[in-house]
């Protein structure tokens, strides 16, 4: 199972769904999530946000995991609100690896 192909064609799935797209908000809900607005897709990464805080202090691995699904395809369909894609995201943590932490954090400008 390879995780960047699952997210590039979620992704995908999720620009389809789009109204230029032609996505149906009766048949998809993510049609109907982009139907209601990105005011509607921030509140919902709130809550599942939320949801995984809850389920990580639950200390249950099977709720969690649930939940950062839940949380990630609603950070997905704001990407996909916003002109992204699942590989920006992935091109920015490839960028970071192997870079500290906190040097990255001591090299930032101060101001
Ligand atoms: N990965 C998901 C996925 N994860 C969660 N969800 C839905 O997200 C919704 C929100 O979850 P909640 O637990 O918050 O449910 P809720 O509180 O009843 O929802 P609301 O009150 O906010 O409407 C539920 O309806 C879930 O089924 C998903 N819906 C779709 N996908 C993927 O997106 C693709 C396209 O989906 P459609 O656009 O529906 O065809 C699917 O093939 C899947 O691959």
């Amino acid at each position: 199972m390879n995780g960047n192909d699952i997210l590039a064609r979620l992704g995908e799935t999720i620009d389809s769904r789009k109204p230029e797209a032609g996505g149906d908000p009766s048949a998809s809900y993510v049609a109907k999530l982009f139907h209601k607005g990105l005011d509607s897709i921030l509140k919902k990464i709130g809550e599942e946000a939320t949801e995984v805080v809850l389920a990580a202090k639950d200390g249950d691995p099977a709720k969690l995991t649930y939940e950062v699904a839940d949380l990630w395809f609603h950070s997905m369909i704001a990407l996909s609100a916003l002109g992204l894609k699942p590989a920006d995201v992935l091109n920015e943590l490839a960028r970071r690896e192997g870079l500290s932490g906190l040097e990255e954090f001591a090299a930032r400008p101060k101001g």
